[in-house]
């Protein structure tokens, strides 16, 4: 069996095999071992059948060696201590200016001395001090820190040693040792395409710039390291394919309220933007030699900005930043790899301060409290990755996010990238404090490990956008959406412009320029940027439209409030239009005026409680169904219906005028007439006349003097009143209209002949209610003789007006008269209800009184008008188809019916009635009228009329006063 597998197996396999899944695209030919391809030529013309099944158990089976995998190297931080030598060194004791720039490179001595002589006011004390030395060197990687004497003897300081540094750099060490043993790896790993940031740490003035950018004489680690990038690119032969750049920028506080970068090796507007992490505008200058790259530095030293302190006679005032970055076209001839963009970052960061020893004051202290936040920020960074790296659980706090040197060294502090830090450190027993508070916070972070696998370079530190004009600021003050679309449009033609420029620079040959992915990339960030611009202009002018609205609505609310203030006044005024009108009339417009009050009070009280939006539509549907109401009781309210019936009266007032001129004269209704003609507010002054001229006949003003409750006796008063009857349609409607009196009197005093008015007047006692039996049952009959004869208004005018009159004056209008005029009607049915039981009692009671009015006018029956005198026959033919029974006075029908007039309990109302009556004063004398030769009568002076003051006897007698 075993030989028959071997036989069947296949032959051996190579110790490699390469499977590429994904090969490149100019794949390289894979080489040929053991196994003999055949030509294509054979495999052409070989059959299918012939074609070999494919090894895949064979190459299943193969054990291929493997290669032991490098383990991943977790390097650990390292950390560099650098001594600054104790030296004589001056103290300045009044420095007060400060130079904007530094001036590099330098001779602090020279320096201090050509200020002095420049400025002889400036008091210097130079003192010369030996110091000894609080730290001291154990070995290449541990230093020990001894406090001094006077500490020692507080007890609150002990002596202790730091070890664990990469390596410890003595005093008397030089740059080159520096660079050798800090920068020399960091610049080989960087020149194989891997990025490297180096950041130096101390107080102030412990030569943390001068070990960065040194001097002329003794040069620092950057220039070294400039030096030492051409030399090794010049040796590697790989000069053409390898390009290098620098850009150098600061940060600094912008008077302590926030942070601005600063391009040092930009032109005149040197100011950088900042967003997050990314520093747009940042020039990078390439640079093809040493020569170049020293004099760029030497340009930003001087750009730098700097100040004079009690520690430093030239103290960076700011966080410099230095970029090479290293940009590999082609394989590289040592890796044989396609190399990447690395950036070798130096930081010198600017020395934590204290303010006793700086002694910094105003501006200078803003900026010391802008640099000891930054240092105190970084070492947070560096802590919580410490921590995270104890116990990933945690996760890592965002501390860099407080500061904008660490957010652009985000990588770093986060330890992705490889980095190192040197510490610099001042020697002498005044500066234990600083230092051991260094060394104390920089000691932990030699346990940091960091990643040692190179990643791609990081692009957002590479970025550099060309320097464009700063995006035009947007007025947010309700710009048009032309202006908006326009300035969007603009935007969007300066990035196609933009990005056709950056398209065209992008050439591969011109290594200034950037690439096309950072142009695509920029092209979508600003295309970002000004949709989130946009976004905001657009929730601008939201936000002012939603403020114009509410002030909109707010003036809306304000108007209704003052419609709602007019609506009162004018309601108030109505009333007041309605009560003057009434009180003209001496009648009480009580329906009218309670309408008015009523509306008033619902609308005041809707006012109140509607909503603010409902206030105007309540208002107005208030109005309307005051409106409607009034419409309604207009029928009822008896100011207009006067005017109507004034008007429609007017008519008749002529007719009566032209039918008895005289009597007219005579007649006190229809100078009440003439008056309420005009108006109805005139109406007491006609009545005034009236009481003047025809007091003594007239019952109106006695009617009124009376009472309202009174006013039936009108009727039986005008019935027995035969002169007054001829004139009685316009005083019914009048007095009917004033005093509530049904207008069949009218058509039935119409009817009634003068003479037996005259009769009656003679007998002294009409029959009131057999009159006013007679016109209820003839009432329509009586009706139509009027249309026929009198110019009065129609049936329907009267009963309207008649209806005005008597919901006005609901209260005083008797139950029988409503009941006999109009029956079926709701109104009166309604009028009925609202007159007092005492008025419906008075009123019955006094239908049963036996009236005599012994007041005729015999003067008024002369009259010199022919025309009149016609009129006067035709309404005596007229009276002539009136029934008998009409005719009967009341007294025979009472003879006739045996029936005495009950007496009753008298109502309160009845009672008042009498009491006032009773306080009348009458008078037997009659006054007689005085008549002048044209018959008309002259003013009448006396208090009470005739009629008045037979009324009132009857009154008295009858009601058994
Ligand atoms: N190792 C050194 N050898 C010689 N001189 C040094 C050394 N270190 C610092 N100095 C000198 O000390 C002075 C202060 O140094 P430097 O300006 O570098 O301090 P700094 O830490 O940068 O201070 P700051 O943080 O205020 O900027 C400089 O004049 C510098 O020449």
């Amino acid at each position: 069996m075993e030989e028959k597998q071997k036989s069947l197996s296949p032959p051996p396999c190579p110790s490699t095999v390469t499977v590429r899944r994904n090969p490149p695209r100019r794949a390289r030919a894979t080489p040929f071992t053991t196994t003999t391809k055949p030509p294509l030529s054979s495999l052409a013309c070989a059959k299918p059948h012939d074609v070999p099944t494919f090894p895949i158990d064979e190459i299943l089976s193969i054990q291929i060696p493997q290669s032991e995998p490098k383990p991943a190297i977790a390097e650990s931080l390292k950390i560099f201590l650098r001594i600054k030598p104790l030296r004589t060194f001056t103290k300045v004791t009044t420095t007060t200016k400060s130079r904007p720039r530094n001036v590099w490179p330098q001779n602090p001595s020279k320096k201090n001395n050509a200020k002095e002589n420049r400025n002889p006011e400036i008091t210097k004390k130079v003192r010369k001090k030996d110091e000894e030395a609080c730290i001291t060197l154990n070995d290449s990687y541990s230093v020990t820190l001894t406090p001094p004497q006077s500490l020692q003897e507080l007890k609150r300081s002990k002596t202790e040693v730091y070890e664990g540094f990469s390596h410890v750099f003595p005093a008397d060490c030089s740059q080159n040792d520096v660079y050798d043993k800090m920068v020399q790896p960091l610049l080989e790993d960087f020149m194989k395409g891997k990025s490297g940031m180096l950041a130096a740490l101390g107080p102030s003035g412990s030569g943390k710039t001068h070990t960065v950018f040194g001097s002329l004489k003794d040069p620092g680690i950057v220039p070294i390291t400039l030096r030492q990038i051409f030399k090794k690119n010049d040796e590697s032969c790989s000069g053409s394919l390898r390009s290098f750049n620098l850009s150098i920028f600061e940060i600094c506080s912008e008077r302590g309220k926030g942070e601005k970068a600063y391009d040092l090796l930009g032109g005149e507007s040197s100011e950088l933007s900042v967003q997050q992490s990314t520093i747009r505008g940042l020039k990078e200058v390439p640079i093809q030699n040493l020569e170049e790259a020293e004099s760029l530095i030497g340009q930003a030293m001087l750009k730098r900005a700097t100040a004079t302190t009690n520690s430093n006679s030239q103290s960076s005032r700011s966080q410099c930043i230095i970029n090479i970055r290293a940009s590999c076209n082609g394989f590289s001839n040592e890796t044989k790899l396609q190399s990447s963009d690395a950036m070798l970052t130096i930081v010198d960061l600017a020395g934590a301060e204290r303010e006793k020893r700086t002694g910094n004051q105003g501006e200078r202290l803003v900026e010391s409290n802008f640099i000891n936040n930054t240092s105190m920020v970084f070492g947070q960074c560096l802590r919580s990755l410490l921590e995270y790296q104890k116990n990933r659980k945690k996760g890592l706090q965002k501390h860099h996010q407080n500061s904008l040197l660490t957010r652009y060294l985000r990588d770093y502090l986060e330890g992705k990238k490889r980095m190192a830090l040197i510490l610099t450190v001042k020697a002498g027993e005044e500066d234990y404090l600083d230092t051991s508070y260094l060394l104390r916070q920089a000691s932990p972070y030699m346990k940091i490990k960091f990643d040692n696998t190179e990643e791609p370079c990081n692009k957002r530190q590479l970025k550099t956008f060309p320097r464009a004009e700063k995006n035009k600021k947007i007025k947010l003050s309700a710009p048009k959406t032309s202006q908006i679309e326009e300035n969007f449009q603009g935007e969007r033609c300066q990035i196609s412009q933009e990005v056709n420029l950056q398209g065209k620079k992008a050439d591969p040959t011109d290594r200034s320029s950037p690439r096309l992915e950072h142009v695509a990339q920029d092209k979508n960030e600003r295309e970002h940027i000004i949709m989130r611009n946009f976004s905001k202009v657009l929730w601008n002018v939201l936000k002012q439209c939603n403020e114009k609205l509410k002030v909109a609505e707010g003036e809306i609310f304000t108007l209704k409030d003052s419609l709602r203030r007019e609506q009162l006044k004018s309601l108030g005024l109505e009333t007041e239009l309605i009560s003057l009108k009434s009180s003209c009339l001496a009648q009480p417009c009580i329906p009218e005026v309670e309408v008015i009050v009523n509306a008033k009070e619902h609308f005041e009280v809707d006012a109140a409680l509607t909503n603010e939006r409902n206030v105007d539509d309540d208002s107005c549907n208030l109005i309307k169904a005051r409106r409607e109401a009034g419409a309604e009781e207009s029928s009822e309210t008896p100011v207009p219906k006067v005017r109507n019936v004034d008007d429609d009266s007017c008519n008749l007032i002529k007719a009566r005028r032209e039918a008895g001129a005289e009597e007219s004269s005579e007649s006190p209704v229809l100078s009440v007439l003439r008056n309420v003609d005009d108006d109805s507010c005139n109406l007491i002054e006609a009545r005034r006349e009236a009481g003047s001229e025809e007091s003594s006949k007239s019952p109106v003003p006695n009617v009124r003097n009376v009472d309202v409750d009174s006013c039936n006796l009108i009727n039986p008063r005008r019935e027995a009143s035969t002169e007054e009857s001829s004139e009685s349609p316009v005083l019914s409607k009048n007095v009917k209209d004033a005093e509530l009196v049904p207008c069949h009197l009218s058509s039935e005093n119409d009817a009634e002949p003068r003479q037996s008015v005259n009769s009656e007047e003679n007998v002294g006692i009409p029959s009131t209610i057999t009159h006013v039996e007679a016109e209820v049952t003839d009432f329509q009959r009586d009706q139509a003789i009027q249309n026929q004869d009198d110019p009065t208004p129609s049936p329907e005018q009267v009963e309207v007006s008649q209806d005005c009159i008597n919901s006005g004056l609901s209260n005083v209008q008797t139950k029988s008269a409503i009941s006999r005029r109009f029956p079926d009607s709701e109104k009166q049915e309604r009028n009925r209800r609202l007159l007092p039981a005492s008025s419906r009692s008075l009123t019955e009671e006094m239908n049963d009184l036996e009236i005599k009015d012994i007041q005729t006018e015999k003067q008024q029956v002369k009259t010199t008008n022919t025309r009149v005198q016609k009129k006067a026959v035709s309404i005596q033919g007229q009276e002539t188809e009136v029934p008998p029974r009409e005719a009967e006075p009341a007294s025979t029908k009472k003879q006739k019916n045996g029936q005495k007039p009950k007496r009753r309990l008298q109502p309160a109302s009845s009672v008042l009635l009498t009491r006032e009556i009773n306080t009348l004063e009458i008078e037997d004398d009659i006054a007689e009228p005085k008549v002048n030769r044209g018959g008309k009568k002259t003013t009448v002076s006396q208090p009470r009329s005739q009629g008045s003051v037979t009324l009132l006897r009857l009154l008295t007698n009858n009601l058994h006063l």
